[in-house]
C-alpha cells in the first residue's frame, strides 16, 4: 500500500506513556498510523508492544499523553465504541456458537437485521475460503480454519482498524505461511488499516508496509522491511533482526587522513556518505551476513578483512548460514549458496579470510 504523505494521520500516538505502578512499560511513544496501511510492532518479549496495541484497543488507559484516531483524542472513549476490534491468538471465539452465527454475532449486537446479517456473514465466510463449515461447531474446526472465523467475525463489521496480536503463534509453521499470504491479500483488498504484534521478524518483514522495532517500552526504529533490513539505525537493531555482523569500536581516520572504525578485529574502511562524521566517537559497524565472502588467502586492499576460524554450518534449504570466530573472540556468519561453497573445502577448525566492501558496511550508534 503506498501511503499518501499529506494525508492526516489515521492514529496519532502523541507522547503516549504506560505505567503500571512505578513500572513503565512505554515510554512517552510518538508514531503516527497511515488510513490503509500494514504495520507491524515487533520487539523481543516484554517490550510493550501488546501494551501499545491494548491502549489503541482502549483495554489500557494511558497514563500520559494523547491517541487519536482521524484527529479526535480517543483517551476516555470505552473500548467498545472504538472502532478498534482486536483479534487474539487465543482467538476467543463462542464455543456455544456456530460458526456463522459467530460471524454474525457483532451485527446483531449492533441491531442489523436477521436477513441482512446473514447475507453480511456468509460473504466474510465465503470470502475467507471457510463457507462450507458455516453450520459447524468451533470445536469442529482446525486451528487455521478457527483463526479464519475469528478474522471473519472481526472485518465483518468493516471496521476502520484492524488490531491483530500474535493472531498466528498457535498454528503450525506451513499453516503460518498460509495464513500470513490471506492476511496481505485480505488487507490489500479491503484497505482495513491492520495494526500487527508480532515476534517474529519473517511475519513482520514478509507482511507489513512499516515495521516498527520496540525495545524497552521505547521505539528503536521505524520503516519500511528494507530501509530496517538495510540500514538498522542502531546496534539494538541490528542484534535484533540477527542478520548483521556487527563491530563495535571507534571512529577515527587512517596515515592518509581517510575515516575508519578501528575495532578489535581490526581497522576497517566505512562507507562513502555514511561516517557519521565525529573522531574518537564510539559506534558499531553493521554488515549483512548475505555480503560477507569467504576466501583461502587475504584479499586485495580494497576490501575490509578480518582473519577467523570456521566453528559451525547449518543448512537451511538451498543457503548455509557458516559460523566463524575471529581472533579476539567475535563470532561472525556467513550466508551463501551451496554452489558457492565448493571451492573452499570447508572444515571446522580451518582458517580462512572473511571480507566485504566497504560500501557493504554500515554505521550505526550505540
Ligand atoms: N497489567 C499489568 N500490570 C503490571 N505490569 C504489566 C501489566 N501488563 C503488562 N505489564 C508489564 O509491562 C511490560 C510490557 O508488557 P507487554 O505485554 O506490552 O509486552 P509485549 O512486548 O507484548 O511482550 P510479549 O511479546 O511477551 O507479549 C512487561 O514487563 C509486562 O510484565
Amino acid at each position: 500500500m503506498t501511503q499518501d504523505p499529506t494525508q492526516d494521520p489515521l492514529v496519532t500516538f502523541d507522547g503516549v506513556a504506560k505505567r503500571f505502578g512505578s513500572y513503565t512499560a512505554v515510554q512517552k511513544m510518538d508514531l503516527q498510523i497511515h488510513q490503509g496501511e500494514f504495520l507491524a510492532i515487533m520487539g523481543s518479549s516484554g517490550c510493550g508492544k501488546t501494551t501499545t496495541l491494548r491502549m489503541l484497543a482502549g483495554l489500557e488507559a494511558p497514563s500520559e499523553g494523547v491517541i487519536r484516531l482521524s484527529g479526535k483524542p480517543i483517551n476516555d472513549l470505552p473500548s467498545w465504541s472504538r472502532d478498534t476490534p482486536m483479534v487474539w491468538q487465543s482467538l476467543a471465539l463462542f464455543p456455544f456458537l456456530s460458526v456463522i452465527e459467530n460471524v454474525e454475532f457483532a451485527l446483531k449486537m449492533r441491531g442489523m437485521g436477521r436477513a441482512e446479517r446473514r447475507a453480511r456473514a456468509e460473504q466474510w465466510l465465503d470470502r475467507m475460503g471457510i463457507a462450507e463449515f458455516a453450520d459447524r461447531n468451533i470445536s469442529q474446526l482446525s486451528g487455521g480454519q478457527r483463526q479464519r472465523v475469528a478474522l471473519a467475525r472481526s472485518l465483518v463489521v468493516e471496521p476502520q482498524i484492524l488490531l491483530l496480536d500474535e493472531p498466528l503463534s498457535a498454528l503450525d509453521a506451513a499453516l503460518k505461511v498460509r495464513m500470513q499470504s490471506v492476511l496481505k491479500t485480505l488487507q490489500r483488498e479491503t484497505g482495513i488499516t491492520f495494526v500487527y504484534v508480532t515476534h517474529s521478524q519473517s511475519e513482520a518483514f514478509s507482511m507489513a508496509d512499516r515495521v516498527v522495532i520496540m525495545s524497552r517500552g521505547k521505539i528503536e526504529q521505524i520503516g519500511t522491511p528494507q530501509e530496517i533490513y538495510r540500514a538498522p539505525r542502531t546496534s539494538f537493531v541490528a542484534d535484533f533482526l540477527g542478520s548483521s555482523n556487527i563491530f563495535p569500536g571507534q571512529l577515527t581516520r587512517d596515515g592518509q587522513g581517510q575515516p575508519i572504525i578501528a575495532t578489535p578485529s581490526g581497522d576497517f574502511a566505512l562507507p562513502a556518505g555514511n561516517t557519521l562524521g565525529i573522531a574518537g566517537q564510539s559506534a558499531s559497524l553493521t554488515v549483512l551476513d548475505t555480503r560477507m565472502q569467504i576466501h583461502l588467502q587475504p584479499p586485495g586492499d580494497a576490501r575490509n578483512s578480518v582473519a577467523a576460524r570456521m566453528i559451525g554450518e547449518e543448512f537451511v534449504g538451498a543457503t548455509a548460514t557458516i559460523y566463524f570466530e575471529t581472533e579476539d573472540g567475535r563470532e561472525i556468519r556467513v550466508q551463501k549458496a551451496h554452489e558457492d561453497l565448493a571451492d573452499l573445502s570447508l572444515a571446522i577448525g580451518k582458517p580462512f579470510h572473511l571480507s566485504w566492501s566497504p560500501a557493504d558496511g554500515h554505521l550505526v550508534s550505540e
